[in-house]
């Protein structure tokens, strides 16, 4: 969650680095002193990779480019401006990030396995103009004098230690980014990026933010291993094996967590160095055939990776509290009176919208007044959803104003009108499911506070006020239909919104629960909250809004009280046809 981690992970952290240390002056053959240097290096590539991948769920075959120009930094930096490693490995760090941000600006259009392929276009074309700028081979120049200064120590031992501090730095780093709303933000926008975005995350800066972390990352790993091998070449560190190694180690541990890639790394690494050691002469690239088999093995067999199997297996939850019941709708309340003169919250004007031949809305103007209870009605396909859609920044218009207490909110993008004071809810429930209960809701809260424990209390306060606060900790694939329901519900109310819009939020409940939510939706009003609500159940409907809107083929056909706008012929023959018109006005 969003509290720091407890302190016995630190003492983890320590005690590993601590027995690493033991292991690394205990270690006497300098090829094993390589291997204890090279352990570490491969294991701050996985994190690189699964601070930006393994928590945004946006796949990058790319990670060389980072590693690469991290390399050729520190690299030319030595051999052109004396420049010592010390400050180049920062200096490389620097330049993964800036590289990062450019290739993030340049590459977040792309979507799924387009992005993936033009991430694997960036190293590979890195490859070639190093090679054309004449850089196929750059040494270090020997500085053996000034061994300490230079970072050239004749005892292996030494470049482990210092791989180990990267190590160190790249897992605090890590565990931060695991623990923060820069973490749990992305997390989200893996698990359903457009219901992020509703919610308030602004899903393209908060991607933007962790690839230029693990750009960071990567460069520093990359310049680091330009220490220890003491030459680069375009291939070794721009090469498709140096992406896969960094993506394999993340998926053999386990990706979306700190220690999966160094699980990965502390296994694979070694395993492929000694058959390198050992077999490499007769079978050259036997190192290639191992990260190979790995991860095959691991899409076999554990496809989350060895830490989240091992999780599953031993560390599993002691199951969740018995599911909410449905509290009995209170009397019905004397009947709330908009007054006609009360401010209008929404304002839209002309809203139209095609796909293609499709009129999904055609020149829609409506209001709705504060603290009202719209009702949007009509026949499938009449464009309630694209209304909802456009309304919430997730379609953009054709023509058309919308108006929030008076702010124009067009062109804004979802994140942003959330900011606003929208908040939504869809119609098959969007959950991020391997988060709890509270980490659901909390994304929501984020938006309305840049304090962290502000939005945990405010995500306690929204899960209480639907019923659900006894349950924050559940996780969140556990839920029933309701309980989903309700932590949508939860989710929008935690960015304090001016305006709710729902849309079919009584999909799937049995009369009991839809009952129950009619009475928070009431209470929720009455405390001040303005809902439009798109729902199918006519039945719950007349009884609950105090305005119909009615929209057929796009257009909008009714504007009234329920039960004007049940008589209304237009209505009728939109949802019965014409024959029916004279036994339903009877
Ligand atoms: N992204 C899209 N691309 C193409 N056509 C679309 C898209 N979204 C909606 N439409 C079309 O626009 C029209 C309105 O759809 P919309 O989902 O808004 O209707 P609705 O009133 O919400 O329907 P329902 O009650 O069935 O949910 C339909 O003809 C639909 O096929």
């Amino acid at each position: 969650m969003l509290s720091a981690h407890p302190r016995r992970v630190y003492l983890a952290v320590a005690l590993l680095a601590a027995l690493y240390v033991a292991a690394i002056f205990l270690t006497t053959n300098s090829y094993y002193q390589l291997m204890l240097a090279l352990v570490p290096v491969w294991a701050v590539m996985g994190l690189s990779w699964n601070v930006f991948s393994g928590y945004s769920g946006l796949v990058s075959f790319g990670h060389a480019a980072f590693f690469g120009l991290g390399a050729y930094t520190t690299t030319l930096l030595f051999a052109k401006l004396d420049v010592t490693p010390w400050l180049g490995i920062p200096a490389a760090a620097l330049v993964g990030s800036l590289a990062g941000l450019l290739i993030g600006a340049i590459t977040f259009r792309l979507r799924g396995h387009y992005f993936a392929l033009a991430m694997l276009a960036y190293p590979l074309a890195m490859l070639y103009v190093f090679e054309w700028a004449g850089l196929q081979e750059v040494s270090f120049p020997m500085k053996r004098e000034d061994a300490a200064l230079f970072m050239q120590f004749h005892d292996q031992r030494w470049n482990a230690l210092i791989a180990l501090g990267l190590l160190v730095i790249a897992l605090l780093v890590s565990l931060k980014v695991e623990r923060s709303r820069f973490g749990l933000s992305l997390l989200a926008i893996k698990q359903n990026e457009i219901a992020a975005e509703v919610a308030g995350i602004d899903s393209y800066r908060w991607k933007l933010k962790a690839i230029a972390v693990s750009g960071a990352l990567a460069g520093a790993a990359g310049g680091f291993y330009a220490v220890v091998l003491l030459v680069v070449t375009p291939f070794t560190v721009f090469g498709l094996a140096t992406s896969a190694q960094a993506l394999i180690v993340t998926m053999f541990g386990g990706v979306g967590t700190v220690w999966g890639p160094i699980v990965g790394a502390a296994i694979l690494v070694p395993v492929a160095e000694i058959l390198h050691a050992e077999l490499g002469g007769k079978y050259p690239g036997i190192q290639g055939v191992v990260f190979g088999l790995a991860i095959i093995l691991v899409m076999m067999k554990m496809p989350q990776g060895i830490v989240w199997a091992v999780r599953d297996r031993f560390f599993a939850g002691a199951g969740r509290p018995a599911a909410v019941g449905v509290a009995p709708p209170p009397a019905r309340a004397p009947a709330f009176l908009v007054a006609e003169d009360a401010e209008v919250l929404l304002a839209v004007t002309g809203l139209s919208r095609r796909f293609g031949g499709v009129k999904a809305l055609t020149d829609v103007t409506l209001q709705v007044r504060r603290q009202e209870i719209l009702g949007i009605i009509g026949p499938n396909g009449a464009g309630k959803t694209t209304l909802f859609n456009v309304l919430n920044g997730l379609v953009a218009p054709d023509a058309g104003s919308i108006r929030l207490a008076g702010r124009p909110l067009d062109g804004l993008p979802a994140n942003r009108i959330c900011a606003r004071g929208v908040g939504r809810t869809f119609q098959v429930a969007r959950v991020f499911a391997r988060m709890s209960l509270i980490e659901n809701v909390v994304v929501g809260a984020f938006v309305g506070t840049g304090r962290d424990a502000a939005a945990i209390k405010g995500a306690q306060a929204a899960l209480t006020r639907v019923g659900l606060g006894g349950l924050a900790a559940a996780p969140a694939d556990t839920l029933t239909n309701y309980e989903l329901r309700l932590m949508e519900l939860a989710r929008a109310l935690a960015g304090g919104p001016d305006l709710l819009l729902l849309d079919e939020p009584f999909a799937g409940l049995d009369a009991a629960e839809v009952r129950s939510f009619m009475a928070l939706l009431r209470t929720l009003r009455d405390e001040g909250m303005t809902i439009a609500i798109i729902e199918h159940t006519m039945q719950a409907m007349v009884q609950l809004v105090d305005r119909f809107v009615v929209l057929d083929h796009g257009c909008v056909i009714a504007d009234g009280p329920p039960r004007e706008v049940v008589r209304d012929r237009a209505v009728i023959t939109a949802y019965l046809g014409d024959k029916w018109v004279p036994d339903a006005v009877a």
